[in-house]
């Protein structure tokens, strides 16, 4: 992808036209072009502009030489630097990200309709849900997110659910240039908070439910909540599509100033959940819009993608997708990697690998694992918690893990943490309970050892980061070790297989 070579002048007029105070340029003929705005001086590349953003961490300013010794043709700063480099100075850094990073891009959402998706669970699958629908009204329709970025049959890695400003508009551009006229953007809450969306204009913004997390960022769950409430203010978005199953969203429905469209099963809802069942073989909703009912299906597995699939219809009614293509959308997108992932089966237990990393999201998911037993067989749950965040969950997700029969407890990726400490603030939330709790720190022994322990009729039930646990035991990031759950997981279903196998063979 080629991105535009943009005059230095030009660079100057647009961070003028947005600053809130004095911009001065130092340095720097007419002549000179820059032709992409990057903010890690390791990521620069001859003729960067190197944005240089306060961290909470480090400094950008700090890493100016070395983004000049890269090749940067120059730098964009909010405080003095030593440097021959062409210079632009702005009162903050941060705050040009979007509007320098989209001009850099070429301006790629000039040439896109967004529809931005945030939650505190939900927002992966929701996104790839109305990128679903959007593709099958015929609207080529981008997705960027935790899984990365796609479009048509491309996809590239992202570095956040919400990449930074600079390289969300790369991806934007990248996803016009593929052909794209929509794209979904799911919109974290630090995302929100840290400004990385600023200057996007959303035709629809939804809301997939709430549950407090990323409290060790936030502070407060009300902080939390108003950052995501900040994606349905007036000037960001158009329209909001609410689910409103909880008090939260509820609350946000109620106070949005822009017209929102409520999802659930409230006698309120504008698209109302009139009934539902989900097995393995998929989930089926029936809705109520004001164009009468109508039955959805979807391969999605478990209850909670009932409300997901509600606000993905919503949201595509909202944007003048006919009924009949919605849910021919929604019944062609298959669960997101890491989400719902079922394997096994055919006398073997089932194993349902699963991204559940809240309290909330865990009790849904052993509830669902519970239905799939037939409500004969047991579930056997292997569970961790990542080091270094979110301590404050660990005793809630043992306390969701009550409602197995058997817990596996081990390793997520410590962080440098004390893995037996983190396996320990789990198993408080569960004291007392009847399920039977093992310690296995290696994750990989622990999914194994839960499929070899389970029966035909048992569902082996798999938590955590889904697609991508990062097993990183100490602080060294170059130590940690990506371990895909549901690769495990089949190779352990392969085992018992032949072991059955060799078992059959020898008795007859
Ligand atoms: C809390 C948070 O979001 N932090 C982000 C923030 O880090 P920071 O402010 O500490 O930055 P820093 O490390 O001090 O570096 C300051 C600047 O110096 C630059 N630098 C640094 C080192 C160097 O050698 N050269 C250099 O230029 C950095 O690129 C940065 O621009 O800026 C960094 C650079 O852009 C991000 O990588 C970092 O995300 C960290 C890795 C992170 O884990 N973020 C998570 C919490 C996050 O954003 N998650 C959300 C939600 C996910 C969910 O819903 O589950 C997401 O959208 O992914
Ligand atoms: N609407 C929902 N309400 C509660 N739990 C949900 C919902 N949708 C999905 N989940 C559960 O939460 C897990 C994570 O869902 P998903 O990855 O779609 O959203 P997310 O956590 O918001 O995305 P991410 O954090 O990756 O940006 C799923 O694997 C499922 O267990």
């Amino acid at each position: 992808m080629r991105l535009p070579r943009v005059p230095w002048s030009e660079v100057e007029r647009r961070a003028r036209s947005v600053s809130g105070g004095p911009v001065t340029r130092a340095g720097g003929t007419d002549d000179l072009t820059v032709r992409s705005l990057v903010t890690d001086s390791r990521l620069v590349v001859p003729g960067s502009l190197f944005a240089c953003v306060r961290g909470a961490t480090s400094d950008g300013h700090r890493h100016a030489p070395a983004a000049a010794a890269r090749g940067a043709a120059a730098l964009l700063v909010d405080r003095p630097v030593d440097t021959d480099l062409p210079v632009l100075c702005v009162p903050s850094v941060r705050a040009q990200l979007g509007p320098l990073g989209a001009l850099l891009a070429g301006d790629p959402a000039r040439a896109l309709r967004l529809v931005g998706v945030t939650g505190s669970n939900g927002k992966t699958t929701t996104s790839a849900l109305v990128r679903g629908v959007l593709d099958a009204d015929g609207d080529c329709t981008g997705v960027v997110g935790t899984l990365g970025a796609e479009v048509g049959s491309r996809s590239r890695s992202t570095a956040l659910t919400t990449p930074e400003a600079p390289e969300l508009h790369e991806v934007l551009r990248w996803m016009a240039d593929a052909g794209a006229r929509r794209a979904v953007v799911e919109a974290s809450s630090i995302a929100l908070d840290m400004g990385r969306m600023d200057g996007l204009a959303f035709e629809v913004s939804v809301f997939t439910g709430f549950e407090e997390d990323h409290l060790d960022h936030h502070g407060t769950v009300e902080q939390y909540w108003a950052s995501k409430a900040r994606l349905f203010e007036p000037g960001r978005t158009a329209a909001g599509v609410v689910v409103t199953d909880d008090p939260w969203g509820r609350r946000l429905a109620d106070q949005a100033a822009v017209p929102v469209t409520r999802v659930g099963s409230d006698r309120d809802a504008d698209v109302r959940v009139l009934g539902w069942r989900t097995g393995s073989g998929g989930t089926e909703v029936l809705l109520g819009d004001d164009t009468g009912g109508h039955r959805v299906h979807s391969p999605l597995v478990g209850r909670v993608h009932v409300t997901n699939l509600a606000a993905a219809w919503a949201t595509g009614r909202v944007l003048g997708a006919a009924p009949d293509r919605i849910a021919a959308g929604l019944a062609a997108v298959a669960p997101p990697r890491g989400r719902n992932t079922v394997l096994g089966g055919s006398g073997r237990p089932l194993v349902v690998v699963d991204y559940a990393h809240t309290p909330r999201a865990l009790a849904a998911a052993v509830d669902t694992a519970r239905d799939l037993t037939g409500r004969s067989g047991r579930v056997h749950l292997v569970l961790g918690a990542r080091g270094r965040r979110d301590r404050y969950k660990r005793q809630g997700l043992g306390g969701s893990a009550r409602a197995a029969d058997c817990v596996w407890l081990t390793n997520e990726g410590s962080h440098g943490e004390d893995p037996a400490a983190i396996r320990g603030e789990l198993r408080v939330g569960l004291f007392g309970s009847p399920a039977r709790v093992r310690e296995v720190p290696d994750r990989r022994a622990a999914i194994t050892a839960a499929v070899a322990a389970a029966g035909p009729a048992d569902v082996v039930l798999v938590v955590g980061r889904g697609h991508e646990t990062r097993l990183l035991d100490t602080t060294d990031p170059r130590d940690a070790v990506l371990l895909d759950d549901a690769e495990v997981a089949a190779t352990a279903l392969a085992t018992l297989h032949a072991r059955e196998e060799d078992l059959r063979g020898r008795a007859s």
